[in-house]
């Protein structure tokens, strides 16, 4: 197993070219937030945003509009019951985040089913929480050709894999994996975050319990959005944005006794500058 260091981040975060545009930077759009779960929405595709992704745009349920462009007036919103608005904005995203949030009922069900078969094999989908949950429930890999990028914690890997917590070894989580698309990569988060993809496996270092807080994984899925989406390669830009999510964590835990996920999010750009490739 391979220690992630700081160095993950000089060699991700480049800095911007000057020829550039928000293009360049890339479109992510989160798929997450039910009338309950709101908030995991907003805070994904919020991390995306401060991470750097070109256009971000939240498709969510109705009610949660007004509460992100309270914040967020940058990202785009869809109600994700528009399926022709939702079926375009697929169809032009590099990366999509379904499942924060998303909840359990038959529209979730539906929704996860109609978004994953109509990704490419060029765009990157990063499924987590209740996505996790009801793929789990309906006993399914899911039919995409996309590259998936699956961030359980160890219940919703529990459900998925069928090993309980104490059986989640290096070489379980393997195992099971294998029954996975091969570029598959498994972010199985944790105290120290294990990454897993093929037969590589990656461990975080950093992290405090001062992050155990609800919100706190959603906001790693846009992070992990807004890397890829501006740095492209999807296994170095998840290894660093997991870093950078604990590190941040971390960071604002030397003066705090917990950190909220919208005080991390806040901070990414500040991190992202102090830690960017400076060789050129
Ligand atoms: N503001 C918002 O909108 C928020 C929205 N959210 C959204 O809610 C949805 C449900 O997600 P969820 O994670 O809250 O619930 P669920 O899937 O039932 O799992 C919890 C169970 O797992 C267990 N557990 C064991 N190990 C664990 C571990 N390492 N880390 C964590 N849990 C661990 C745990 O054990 P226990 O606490 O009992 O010890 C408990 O029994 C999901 O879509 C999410 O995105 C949340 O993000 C909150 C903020
Ligand atoms: N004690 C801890 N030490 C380090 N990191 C933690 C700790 N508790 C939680 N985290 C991190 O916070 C995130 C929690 O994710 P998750 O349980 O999916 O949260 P949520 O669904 O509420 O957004 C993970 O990235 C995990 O590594
Ligand atoms: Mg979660």
């Amino acid at each position: 197993m391979k220690q992630i260091s700081a160095a993950i981040l000089k060699s991700v975060i480049q800095p911007r070219p000057q020829e550039s545009h928000k293009g360049t930077f890339g479109r992510v759009l989160v798929v997450a937030g039910s009338a309950t779960y709101g908030g995991a929405g907003i805070m994904s595709a919020s991390a995306a945003l401060l991470t750097g992704a070109g256009l971000t745009t939240l498709a969510s349920d109705p009610v949660n509009r007004t509460a992100l462009h309270s914040q967020h007036p940058e990202i785009m919103f869809i109600d994700w019951h528009d399926d022709s608005l939702l079926r375009t904005t697929l169809v032009t995203s590099d990366v999509v985040v379904i499942g924060p949030g998303l909840g359990v009922d038959d529209f979730a069900w539906q929704l996860l089913q109609r978004v994953l078969p109509q990704l490419s094999e060029q765009q990157v989908v990063i499924i987590d929480g209740s996505a996790l949950t009801l793929l789990a429930e309906h006993h399914e890999i899911p039919d995409t050709k996309a590259q998936m990028i699956l961030t359980p914690h160890q219940e919703e890997w529990h459900r998925l894999s069928q090993l309980a917590i104490p059986s989640q070894s290096i070489t379980a989580n393997q195992q099971v994996l294998q029954k996975w698309p091969a570029k598959t990569i498994l972010v199985l988060k944790q105290h120290r975050t294990e990454i897993y993809q093929q037969t590589d496996v990656y461990q975080n270092t950093t992290g405090v319990a001062a992050m155990a807080t609800g919100g706190m994984g959603d906001t790693l899925t846009g992070i992990i959005a807004g890397m890829i989406a501006q740095f492209k390669k999807p296994l170095p830009a998840t290894l660093a944005a997991v870093y950078l999510h604990s590190l941040a964590g971390q960071e604002l835990a030397r003066q705090q006794y917990l950190v909220l996920p919208s005080q991390l999010i806040a901070m990414l750009p500040h991190l992202m500058w102090q830690y960017q490739d400076r060789s050129n």
